[in-house]
């Protein structure tokens, strides 16, 4: 047994004595109460489900494990000379709840070695597919298209006890994040680099491998492991995590589950906002024929996009009230290697300009960036200027988050989730409008 396994096995006895006693002893506690606008205001702010891995303080911003992102850079250990920190050490991190040794990454590193080989139908497929499919749909259907593969599926078809479901939930979660750099790298050159894929390097880490098969040198390498580390996890309620979770939690396995997610992430409120941004503005250069426009300008755009009741991309949060520190690390990055890139300057202009517009506007809660409003601008400068692919490097982090959330959710036997609805006619009666 690997040792990042044999740590999660030691790890689970004492959460389930803890779930057992919450469930048993205090299930009747309220935690929190429902709100008629909650009911068609997407459950904003409802306190109903659980996860250890991630916390999202609306102040402060995400917390892995408890570390903040400036924590969980400075600590992880980092490969030789990298400034970066092994994306294989954040998945020991989420996972285990420690910071990992070298001696623990390698071990991590050796599993997704032994496991990254891609079937090879999942090439004739994507091959199959028209090219000008959305490279998120390609990513989705690779991953759905490897269901036939699941340890999970197997197992549970001769008989596995309930106890053991984390098991090859854990197998599946590992088997998936070995192969999604490829296949991702992949569908970008296949798509936009005049099919020309690149092969795996396995003496590589996780993010320097995938900047090896996207084709790019360093310092993109250090790019992939912050995107891949940054874009892991937000707590359980988004989109992509929720999505991935409901639909695991029929005991789908977790190729089901993950593609599902992904899906999920594939919209443009969510995960898809990052390519938004750039599309925005691209729009804008167009219609400054190329050159920066000055700030008088860039107000007018906003309130332009404003007016015509579409939403400035890259801002707003449904939990965050300040700026996302996915957002900082990101900008702290670009000011040390792209200081001088012209999207860059965009950015930075946008994130003086939108906020107080947004106040004025007076619609959304929080008028400050999120990650999307500056992921684009990286990648665009190290070349990767697609930017329907950004939404795929997405949800390779993001995999590694909700992967480790449902292997949990296995762990500690979270049960179907199948909340209650109610008809407009029942909500009027409760509202005392109708008797
Ligand atoms: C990785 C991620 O998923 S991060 C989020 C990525 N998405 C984006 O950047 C898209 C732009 N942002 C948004 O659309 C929203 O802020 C969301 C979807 C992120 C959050 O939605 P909510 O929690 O419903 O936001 P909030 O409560 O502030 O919305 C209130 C109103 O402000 C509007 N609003 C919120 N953000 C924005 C924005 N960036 N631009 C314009 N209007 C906005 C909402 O559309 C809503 O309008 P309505 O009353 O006419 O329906
Ligand atoms: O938390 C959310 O709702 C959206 C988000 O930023 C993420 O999933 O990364």
């Amino acid at each position: 047994m690997s040792k990042l396994k044999q740590k999660l096995a030691e790890k689970i006895p004492s959460y389930r004595e803890r779930v057992t006693k919450l469930m048993k002893e205090y299930g009747d506690v309220v935690v929190d109460q429902v709100h008629i606008r909650q009911f068609y205001g997407g459950m904003r702010g409802l306190k109903c489900l659980t996860t250890d891995i991630s916390y999202l303080d609306p102040n402060e911003g995400i917390r892995f494990r408890g570390y903040t992102i400036p924590e969980v850079l400075e600590k992880l250990p980092k490969p030789k000379g990298a400034e970066m920190p092994y994306v294989e050490g954040h998945f020991f991190l989420l996972l285990t709840g420690e910071i990992p040794t070298q001696e623990d990454i390698q071990d991590v590193v050796d599993e997704f070695k032994a496991r990254n080989r891609v079937p090879h139908y999942v090439y004739d497929l994507l091959r199959e597919m028209p090219r000008d499919t959305h490279p998120m749909t390609m990513f989705s259907a690779a991953i759905l298209a490897m269901q036939r593969e699941s340890v999970f599926v197997k197992r549970y078809n001769e008989g596995l006890s309930k106890m053991d479901y984390w098991d090859p939930y854990y197998e599946d979660a590992l088997n998936l994040l070995a192969k999604l750099p490829e296949i991702a790298a992949y569908i970008y050159r296949m798509k936009y680099k005049a099919d020309t894929p690149i092969a795996s390097n396995p003496e590589l880490d996780f993010g320097a491998n995938f900047a090896h098969m996207m084709g790019i040198d360093h310092p993109y390498d250090e790019v992939a492991r912050l995107y891949f580390i940054l874009h892991s996890d937000h707590e359980s309620g988004n989109v992509s995590a929720h999505t991935t979770h409901l639909v695991a939690s029929a005991l789908s396995d977790p190729y089901y589950a993950l593609s599902a997610g992904m899906n999920g992430l594939a919209g443009p409120l969510h995960g898809l906002a990052n390519q938004e941004v750039l599309r925005w503005i691209q729009h804008v250069m167009d219609k400054m024929g190329g050159k920066l426009p000055s700030k008088e300008e860039l107000k007018k755009f906003v309130w332009d996009t404003l007016n015509s009741g579409q939403v400035i991309p890259g801002y707003g949060h449904a939990v965050l009230r300040k700026t996302d520190p996915r957002y900082t690390a990101q900008r702290e990055f670009a000011l040390k290697h792209l200081p001088d890139d012209e999207i860059f300057q965009l950015v930075s202009m946008l994130y003086e300009v939108v906020p107080p517009i947004l106040m004025e506007h007076g619609k959304a809660k929080n008028p400050w960036p999120n990650v999307d409003a500056h992921s684009g601008v990286i990648q665009w400068h190290y070349g990767v200027r697609e930017y329907d692919f950004y939404t795929v490097m997405f949800g390779v982090g993001r995999a590694i988050g909700v992967l480790s959330n449902i292997v949990w959710d296995r762990a500690v036997g979270q049960a179907i989730e199948r909340p209650k609805s109610l008809t407009t006619d029942m909500l009027e009666k409760v509202a005392g409008i109708k008797k």
